[in-house]
Order: C-alpha cells, then sequence, then structure tokens
C-alpha cells in the first residue's frame, strides 16, 4: 500500500515522460509532431535541438532549430551542454540539457526529434521517454516526399536515403522502440501517435485540471 502510494508519487514528481520521435529524414516526424503542438496546446512542448545546418525557408531560429556555428556548437558540447548530439547527412545536431529542461518546466510532455544515433544516446540517460519510430510505407516513397519536400540538395537527399535504410535495419533491434508506426495515411499514423501517449497525455491533462 504504502509502496504503491511512493510510486504514483515519485512518478507524479517526475512529471510526464518525453517522447522521442525518431525515423528516416522525411519519414513525417515533425509533421506528426507538428499535429500533436497544435492539437494538443498546454500539454506538450517542443525540444529545439541545435543544428549547424543552414534554415530552411520558413524555419524560424529558436523555434525549429537553434541554428548554429559549428564552433559555437562544439564549445557547447565540450562544455557538457548538451544531453545528446550526432552528426547527420554532414551537419551537427544535439539536444541541449536548457532545451529539454525548459519544456519540463512548464510540466509539459517533452517531444524529441532525433535521430538513431540519438536514441542510441539517449538511452544511456535517465531520460526514460517513450520511443516512437516514424517508418515510411517504402523506400521509393520516402525518396518522393523528400524530393517534393524540394528541401535537400541531391547529395543531402542520397546521404539521408544511405542513412534511412541504415535506421530501417536497426529499428526491427528488439527493444529499441516502444512503437512503430507506419506513415502512409497520415490520419492513421497520428490515432496510433495518439494512442501510443494517452496515458501521458491524461496524466497532464489531468494536472491541467486540478
Ligand atoms: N502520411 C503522409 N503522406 C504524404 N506525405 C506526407 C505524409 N507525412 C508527411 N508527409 C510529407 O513528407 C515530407 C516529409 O515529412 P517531414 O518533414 O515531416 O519528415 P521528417 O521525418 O520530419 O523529416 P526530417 O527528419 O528530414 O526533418 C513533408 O513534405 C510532409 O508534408
Ligand atoms: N541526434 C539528433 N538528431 C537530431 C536532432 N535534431 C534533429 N535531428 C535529426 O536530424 C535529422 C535531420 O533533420 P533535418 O531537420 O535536417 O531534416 C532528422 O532525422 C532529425 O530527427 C538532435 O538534436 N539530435
Amino acid at each position: 500500500m504504502f509502496m504503491r502510494y511512493f510510486s504514483r508519487l515519485v512518478s507524479a514528481m517526475a512529471g510526464p515522460r518525453p517522447v522521442v520521435l525518431s525515423g528516416p529524414s522525411g519519414a513525417g516526424k515533425s509533421t506528426l509532431a507538428k499535429k500533436l503542438l497544435e492539437e494538443y496546446k498546454g500539454i506538450f512542448g517542443f525540444s529545439v535541438s541545435h543544428t549547424t545546418r543552414n534554415p530552411r525557408s520558413g524555419e524560424e531560429n529558436g523555434k525549429d532549430y537553434h541554428y548554429v556555428t559549428r564552433e559555437v556548437m562544439q564549445d557547447s558540447i565540450d562544455k557538457g551542454e548538451f544531453i545528446e548530439s550526432a552528426v547527420f547527412s554532414g551537419n551537427m545536431y544535439g539536444t541541449s540539457k536548457a532545451s529539454v529542461q525548459a519544456v519540463k518546466d512548464k510540466n509539459l510532455i517533452c517531444i524529441l526529434d532525433i535521430d538513431m544515433q540519438g536514441v542510441r544516446a539517449v538511452k544511456t540517460t535517465d531520460l526514460n521517454p517513450i520511443y516512437v519510430y516514424i517508418q515510411p510505407p517504402s523506400l521509393t516513397i520516402l525518396e518522393k516526399r523528400l524530393r517534393d519536400r524540394k528541401t535537400e540538395s541531391e547529395e543531402s537527399l542520397q546521404k539521408r536515403l544511405e542513412a534511412a535504410q541504415v535506421d530501417m535495419e536497426i529499428c526491427k533491434e528488439p527493444g529499441i522502440f516502444d512503437i512503430i508506426i507506419v506513415n502512409d495515411d497520415l490520419d492513421n499514423a497520428y490515432a496510433k501517435l495518439k494512442q501510443a501517449l494517452i496515458e501521458e497525455i491524461e496524466k497532464v491533462q489531468k494536472i491541467n485540471s486540478s
């Protein structure tokens, strides 16, 4: 009885579990994250990563990413300011401790959109997220979606497709992801994502209404 009460208290104090969205570039992670943030205002918060890549048209510094130089990013990593960092398609990306803390401070479910190297690194921390893998229906469809997005040079596109093939093998490792969602029809994929996160969503809704 006491132990049950104690473990509930500890889990309430820890706040909601974060959610990691991973999967190949172009699989639909940011599309799905944006839908969660839009539908559940005051429930989810986005961990704004740092990157050395250039902003795409329409992206905002501090909202989509913190855009920094390699020197600034490396210096922050060396100072221990990052939970994890990785080089993806020739650019540096990383999750700062401050970005996650800013979301946690508001008692929101923190969404991390990170690559497979980031997943491996987060697994060595005490963040305890729900790991969701967003899978494209096929590599052919992934390539079409990436090309249609018109954000990548041919070189970047090829690097991303190569990484996608590796990712799609790794994601089969037992226990690495809590759920794999095939993003074929967007509405179906989004419904599955919400279902996977319902416990955490209800936890925050309860806190907000009390
Ligand atoms: N279910 C879907 N059906 C058709 N197009 C989709 C679907 N989901 C996402 N898209 C489109 O595919 C493209 C890639 O999606 P998105 O940018 O969300 O991928 P991502 O996984 O966040 O990629 P990255 O890792 O490069 O940031 C976008 O143009 C998006 O509008
Ligand atoms: N390990 C990390 N990966 C990250 C982070 N932020 C984004 N990403 C991943 O990078 C690729 C490419 O993103 P894009 O915006 O250039 O298309 C994608 O797979 C993201 O998930 C991070 O902080 N750490």
